[in-house]
């Protein structure tokens, strides 16, 4: 049986009064597309900060390659972090470097080295060479998302987390970089876990879907199973519907 790239078992957070985490259950196997799917404040968020140990969780496994990570600290904390990409909201670059610098940033080896692969990385995205020396600031952001995703492939990292990776695109932009990810997670075989509200993300990106609501996965499946699915929680949230048992503060 292959083991699954990460598990989490009973992960459970409560902040103060509000247990946003009750016991999720999930496990995204080897090169994997895995989208996570729940309403604003369902702890999306938080269930990535603490698989990647920003945040503790009160109880609860996750295994990485069946090795267990609650608890790690100093090296092997750090260790099992440089496992992971990241593709944050808002690209985070470093406005003050130029987009090779940038690209990489988390490479080792001489600066002429790092240039080569900071341009090889950022060809893998569609940008070519002449974006190198520029800064973020002088980009799109549509193009500043590129070089985000080329500086979280240049690693190579086995794991890729895409945190909304298409928040405050315009919609053409943002099925670019959602062919992207699908492409790069495909051609370099990397475990993606992506959260995202957009739905045009779900359908491009993920090999399955799980939906968080409650503190806990209320549903799971392939993408082909979606449509199709009588959760009426996730149907609710794939047809953007007011309506249902989904209730919003301020909903009527
Ligand atoms: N460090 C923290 N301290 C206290 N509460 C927190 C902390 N981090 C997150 N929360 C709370 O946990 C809940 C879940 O937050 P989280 O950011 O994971 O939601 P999300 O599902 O990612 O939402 P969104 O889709 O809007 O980004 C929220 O109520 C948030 O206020």
């Amino acid at each position: 049986m292959t083991i699954p790239r990460i598990q989490l078992a009973g992960l459970a957070k409560r902040f103060g009064s509000r247990q946003v985490l009750a016991g999720v259950d999930l496990a995204v196997m080897p090169g994997e597309s895995l989208v996570i799917i729940g309403g604003s404040g369902t702890g999306k968020s938080v269930t990535l900060k603490i698989i990647l140990g920003l945040i503790a969780p009160d109880s609860g496994s996750i295994k990485v390659d069946g090795h267990e990570v609650v608890g790690l600290k100093g090296a092997a904390l750090d260790a099992h972090r440089a496992r992971f990409g990241m593709l944050f909201q808002g690209g985070a670059l470093f406005d003050s470097l130029p987009v090779w610098r940038n690209v990489s940033f988390a490479l080792e080896g001489s600066a002429a080295s790092r240039r080569a692969a900071a341009i090889d990385n950022l060809a893998r995205v569609g940008l070519g060479p002449e974006v190198a020396d520029l800064k973020p600031s002088e980009l799109s952001g549509g193009m500043q998302k590129r070089v985000a995703l080329a500086r979280a492939i240049a690693p190579r990292p086995p794991i890729i987390f895409f945190d909304e990776p298409t928040a405050g695109l315009d919609p053409i932009t943002a099925a670019v970089i959602n062919d992207l990810i699908r492409e790069l997670a495909t051609q370099l075989k990397i475990t993606a876990l992506t959260i995202t509200h957009d739905m045009h993300s779900v359908r491009t990106v993920a090999d399955r879907v799980a939906m968080l609501h409650g503190g806990v996965i209320i549903w799971q499946g392939p993408l082909a199973s979606l449509d199709g699915c009588d959760n009426p929680y996730v149907r609710q949230f794939i047809t953007g519907s007011a309506h249902g048992p989904i209730q919003m503060p301020g909903a009527r």
